[in-house]
């Protein structure tokens, strides 16, 4: 199991991304580890998503270096060979819903407080083409356009509706039901399993992997505008003026 632990909300900053490949790389290394529950230690976030903070008044190389630390994860998450299975047991915008999206079964406890989407349209700023198509392919072109044009966070209930998440469950049975699925993914011969995952998600993988420099290169010409600083600064007031 491996447990995000970044309080207050678990957002997802170069440090806790550099721990987190680290940490996922051993795992797989590990020929007697065949999967991974991925959850959070943080009551009622599974992750806030990227660290804002990391996006803004930084210099071009923190960026380049951010957001390679980010598409790391993804690539290491989606391709995994483990059999991943998210129990989302908190909040899981954006990056947060992002990492959910990119494990092979998504269980969320059934609290119609907790949300998921992917939210980044709110924030003024466009989800990369490759958290596009991970959602995409798990909840459909239909849906996925109309969810990531509104930046709309959905509530678990929501979310189960739509595909996002595969099922829902009792907040104190989480743990229970993703070990039992995990048993059940781990029934079937690795080699068989990894190859039809290979199969089903080569594409969107090797789409990222081809254009990597260019994909860090946009990321970095965009979130330097002047106008994305200013959204994204409006967008941290406004989460911190929600609170007081
Ligand atoms: C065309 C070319 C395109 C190229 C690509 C370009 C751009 C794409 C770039 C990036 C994609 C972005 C992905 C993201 O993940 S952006 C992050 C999105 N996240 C959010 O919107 C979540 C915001 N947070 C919340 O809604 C809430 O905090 C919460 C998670 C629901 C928790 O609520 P709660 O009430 O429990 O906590 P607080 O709101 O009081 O938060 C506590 C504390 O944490 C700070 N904080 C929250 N979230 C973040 C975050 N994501 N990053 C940094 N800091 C965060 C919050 O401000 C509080 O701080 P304080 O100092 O006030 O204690």
């Amino acid at each position: 199991m491996m447990k995000l632990k970044s309080p207050p909300v678990n957002s997802l900053s170069l440090e806790l991304l550099t721990e987190f490949a680290i940490s996922l790389e051993k795992l797989e290394n590990n020929r007697a580890c065949r999967g991974v529950i991925i959850t959070s230690s943080v009551p009622k976030i599974f992750s806030s998503g990227l660290d804002i903070t990391e996006m803004c008044g930084k210099s071009m190389e923190h960026y380049t270096e951010f957001w390679r630390a980010v598409q790391e994860i993804w690539l290491r998450v989606y391709s995994s060979s483990m059999v991943t299975v998210a129990a989302v047991n908190g909040s899981s915008p954006a990056g947060g819903c992002l990492i959910a999206l990119s494990c092979d079964y998504r269980i969320m406890a059934e609290n119609p407080k907790f949300s998921i989407g992917l939210n980044e349209a709110q924030l003024g700023i466009v989800a990369p083409f490759w958290f596009k198509d991970t959602f995409v392919n798990v909840v459909g072109h239909r849906i996925a356009e109309r969810s990531l044009q509104l930046g709309s966070l959905h509530s678990a209930p929501e979310a189960h509706k739509l595909g996002l998440v595969d099922e829902l469950v009792p907040e104190e049975k989480l743990m229970e039901k993703a070990a039992a699925v995990m048993a059940q993914w781990l029934a079937l011969p690795d080699h068989a399993r990894q190859l039809t995952k290979t199969m089903m998600r080569k594409p969107v993988v090797d789409r990222l992997v081809a254009h990597r420099e260019e994909d860090i290169k946009n990321f970095v010409t965009f979130i330097s505008k002047e106008s994305i600083q200013k959204s994204l600064r409006m967008y941290m007031e406004m989460l911190k003026k929600r609170k007081s």
